[in-house]
């Protein structure tokens, strides 16, 4: 069997003093969609930023397409085709939807091609492409966040929290945007909202103090399984 795109082994990762990832081992296959799941606080995110060497682990391994990628600068990472979608979404306000794909393409790829990948994936940016992005609804900016982590040009897109904050309607929108951008990527998702999770996912990944405490295949699992639903109600 060839390789997994990402594979995580017994990462343990620190703020300060403070131990958060205690040993968190896990792999996204190239295609796939994978969901990581777990209460707030208990060290989700921290797994992204330990992916993208923004938190650098002080044990254990991140391999990326079989590379030991610990300790590589964050550019290097990306540079490498991992891109991320953080939770604050870091669109530039000022600027257009369409300036905001625009400047999402890597140098030397070929602008117009990526703009129309993205207007194609999402059409509701194409109407809206001359609007500067600040004045954009919370799910268009959403969509316009996936859009260009798409035209990146990413093998392996970290989505952290797509759904936070979002009304029940747009959260549609954005699962229909990510269902798109899984069709041209791979993605490590964050999610809070278990439901989404499972319906985007392939496969999950239960995170609790630190550590993973299940996974397994999304079709072996329902939201109100008592297996999950203990690691996620308060
Ligand atoms: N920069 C930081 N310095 C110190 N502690 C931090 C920092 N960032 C996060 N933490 C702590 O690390 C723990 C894990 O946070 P993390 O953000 O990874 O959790 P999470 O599972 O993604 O939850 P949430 O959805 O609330 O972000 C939490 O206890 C949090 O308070």
């Amino acid at each position: 069997m060839s390789r997994p795109l990402l594979e995580l082994d017994d990462v343990h990762s620190y703020y300060g003093d403070s131990h958060i990832l205690e040993g968190v081992t896990l792999d996204v296959e190239e295609g796939e969609v994978v969901a990581l799941v777990g209460r707030n606080g208990v060290g989700k995110t921290t797994t992204l930023r330990t992916i993208l060497q923004l938190t650098v682990a002080r044990e254990g391994t991140v391999r990326y397409r079989g590379e030991d990628i610990t300790g590589l600068g964050t550019h290097d990472v990306a540079d490498r085709g991992v891109g991320w979608i953080p939770e604050d979404r870091r669109i530039f306000s000022q600027l257009t939807v369409e300036e905001n794909v625009r400047v999402a393409v890597p140098s030397g790829s070929d602008v117009d091609a990526g703009v129309d990948l993205a207007f194609e994936t999402f059409p509701d940016l194409r109407e809206h492409r001359s609007r500067d992005a600040g004045n954009l609804s919370g799910g268009q900016q959403q969509m316009l966040a996936i859009a260009r982590g798409l035209v990146g040009e990413n093998d392996l897109l970290l989505v952290d929290e797509p759904s936070e904050g979002l009304a029940p309607l747009v959260v549609d929108a954005v699962a229909d945007a990510l269902t798109a951008a899984a069709e041209e990527t791979t993605l490590l998702l964050v999610e809070q909202n278990l439901p989404l999770a499972l319906d985007l996912a392939d496969r999950f990944f239960v995170v609790d103090h630190g550590q993973v405490v299940d996974s397994g295949s999304t079709a072996d699992v329902s939201a109100d399984d008592e297996r999950l639903r203990r690691y996620l109600s308060a």
